[in-house]
């Protein structure tokens, strides 16, 4: 059993802690991962257990924790405005209304190490992120970063007191993500997210490991939903193709979160796949061992505008 010590400082900043001896005292402490949070008094203390397996921080499902998100500042809908889809752009045929969206260090890192869940954005520009899903139907990332990060991936920013219904997506096309357990799982059951739609490749069920079977099983009965896309000679998906598979399943706008290899290979072959890229910057170098965004070639954007905020800076543009 590994040991956790959950505190709060008097900032609203959740600090997850973990013991290094495991057997109490608390004599080292190496942070693991910083939440913004009203949701917990100031100063309270708790001890959490998780076993060795389990690869992800993370609280038990009655005591979920997500951090509350601030109001937007004022200025941010006038400043997002011209990046966002409209009910006019959202219905090409062909594919939706695709947003690249991503956190990033000063060095363009968006993890400390591969796998490693990293906070970057300030609690403001998570709330951004969450207006942001507020504007779009479906929400994309990689198996790397699902296995990596255990997301929520739903929107916690309510208009008027309506809450917005965001869909999750995956590319996967192994299935090696389990969505039995995870906090996505956690959210559905609590009513706070939607069952995630897989991409995979269009494969044989003799091509797919038996656990791959089991977990395709499972979150069909679950109320998931899994979209076959013909892969190249090299087994990866083109992104035309998967862009033009979740227009034929009504997704009219999506925005995509990451992580490296996808955002790497969007900006270097977005093949006008792209309408938006909106990148929160925050002020911190996270080092050489991080997971990079650094396209293979030259990439520029245009029709630039900046925002800055408490901590953090955001760069929305268009790709030339
Ligand atoms: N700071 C931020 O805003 C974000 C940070 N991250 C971080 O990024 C890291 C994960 O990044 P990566 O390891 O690069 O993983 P990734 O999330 O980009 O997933 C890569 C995987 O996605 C699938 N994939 C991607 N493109 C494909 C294609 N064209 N065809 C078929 N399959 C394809 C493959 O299975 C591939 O192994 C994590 O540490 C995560 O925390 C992820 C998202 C946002
Ligand atoms: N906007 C933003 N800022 C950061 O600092 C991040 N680490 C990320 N990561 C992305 O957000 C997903 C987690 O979402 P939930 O809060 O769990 O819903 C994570 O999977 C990355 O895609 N984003």
């Amino acid at each position: 059993m590994d040991l956790w010590l959950v505190g709060t400082s008097s900032h609203g900043i959740l600090t997850i802690w973990r013991d290094f001896d495991s057997v109490g005292g608390f004599r080292e402490f190496e942070i693991l991962d910083q939440f913004n949070t009203v949701l917990l008094e100031e100063s309270f203390s708790i001890l959490y257990h998780t076993t060795k397996t389990q690869k992800t921080w993370g609280f038990r499902s009655d005591s979920l924790i997500m951090s509350k998100l601030m109001p937007l500042p004022e200025d941010i809908p006038f400043f997002l405005a011209p990046f966002l889809p409209t009910s006019s752009s959202s219905l090409t045929p062909k594919r939706p209304f695709t947003t690249l969206t991503y956190a990033q260090s000063l060095d363009s890192r968006i993890a400390a190490s591969p796998g490693q869940r990293t906070s970057i954005s300030h609690l403001e520009t998570k709330t951004m992120t969450h207006y942001l899903r507020s504007k779009h139907d479906g929400i994309l990332i990689g198996s790397g970063t699902v296995l990596a990060d255990d997301p929520g991936l739903n929107c916690r920013y309510t208009e008027n007191g309506e809450s917005h219904g965001i869909r999750p997506i995956i590319l996967d096309p192994s299935i090696k993500w389990d969505y039995k357990g995870s906090k996505l799982e956690q959210l559905v059951q609590k009513g706070e997210g939607l069952p995630p739609w897989i991409i995979t490749r269009e494969v044989g069920s003799d091509e797919l490991s038996e656990a791959a079977l089991e977990r395709q099983e499972y979150l069909k009965k679950h109320g998931g939903k899994f979209l076959h896309v013909i892969s190249q000679k090299d087994g990866t998906l083109k992104w035309s193709d998967v862009l033009n598979k979740l227009s034929e399943e009504g997704i009219r706008s999506v925005m995509i979160e990451g992580g490296a290899k996808i955002i790497n290979d969007l900006l270097a072959n977005s093949e006008e796949l792209v309408d938006s890229v909106i990148i929160t910057i925050g002020p911190v170098f996270l080092g050489s061992q991080g997971v990079q965004v650094s396209p293979s070639s030259e990439v520029r954007m245009k029709d630039v505008a900046w925002w800055s905020g408490i901590q953090d800076s955001v760069v929305c543009g268009r790709l030339s």
